[in-house]
């Protein structure tokens, strides 16, 4: 069972955001990335030797990605194996020496780190805005324990809430097709439905090869696990972005300090 932000605070730990500051020490303002950062290097305190590890996408858990590579380097951690959410972050982990496995080897994952671009009161998320959903989705659909990451702009009160992208990732096969049925699915929330383009008058392409569909939501949508159902049942589509009740874990990074925030 979920609970509300409001009501967590006996499920929440607030930590001071950087340990290396005396009680006594003004306050520091961080930047964006360093609160990102400042998430990522507290969820790797969860990873432990021996540990087959989701490794995420995005700005966020690059950071995360980084830190695992540090402290294999220095030995501090050993016998890894991380199974990685795209393209991108393979590449970043064979660059830091991380040994990398699969789903089809490795069915089971212990812990995966990730960022999202949304979270709501109830651990619900966004992701993919980044364009790497569907391989998040499986891989930390695969995870016993799924650790999110995010800065405090990344809460809303509720999915979609952000005014920003709720995406899907499509076929490219008659996907205009598909984008009005999104929009008609969800036409009780104002959707608006739009290609993703790539910044060079493209579409934007996936690691595996599909479209994005970007869905802009003026209203909250109602029961989100209906909602999931039904887009995922328009033929067409491949995934959405919705991961809801996945995240077991949210730790957020906030001028205040470090809020973890277990599901009960
Ligand atoms: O497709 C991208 C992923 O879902 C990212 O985890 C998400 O977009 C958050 O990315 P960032 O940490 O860069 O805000």
């Amino acid at each position: 069972m979920a609970v509300a932000w409001s009501e967590k605070a006996s499920s929440m730990k607030v930590l001071s955001l950087s340990p290396s500051l005396s009680p006594m020490s003004p306050p520091v303002i961080l930047t964006q990335d360093e609160l990102k950062k400042v998430a990522a290097f507290k969820a790797v305190e969860f990873v432990e030797s021996g540990m087959v590890l989701g490794l995420g996408t995005g700005s966020t858990a690059k950071h995360a990605v980084d830190r695992i590579g540090e402290l294999l380097r220095q030995g501090k951690l050993n016998n890894i194996i991380g199974i990685p959410t795209s393209k991108k972050t393979q590449e970043q982990a064979i660059s830091l020496g991380i040994p990398l496995s699969d789903l089809d080897s490795h069915p089971t994952i212990d812990l995966a780190i990730d960022g999202a671009d949304e979270v709501d009161p109830y651990l619900n998320l966004v992701k993919g805005r980044g364009g790497s959903l569907l391989r998040e989705k499986m891989v930390e659909g695969a995870c016993k324990k799924f650790v999110c990451i995010v800065d405090e702009s990344k809460l809303v009160k509720y999915l979609g809430g952000s005014g920003l992208a709720l995406p899907i990732e499509v076929v490219p096969f008659c996907w205009k097709f598909t984008a009005s049925k999104l929009e008609n699915l969800l036409r009780d929330s104002g959707c608006v439905a739009k290609l993703r383009n790539d910044g060079k008058g493209e579409p934007f392409v996936t690691d595996n090869g599909n479209y994005i569909v970007d869905l802009y939501l003026k209203k909250e949508i109602g029961d989100l696990q209906v909602a999931g159902d039904a887009i995922l049942r328009i033929a067409g589509v491949v995934e959405h972005g919705m991961f809801l009740d996945m995240a077991t874990t949210v730790i957020v990074a906030g001028d205040l300090g470090i809020t973890i925030n277990n599901k009960h």
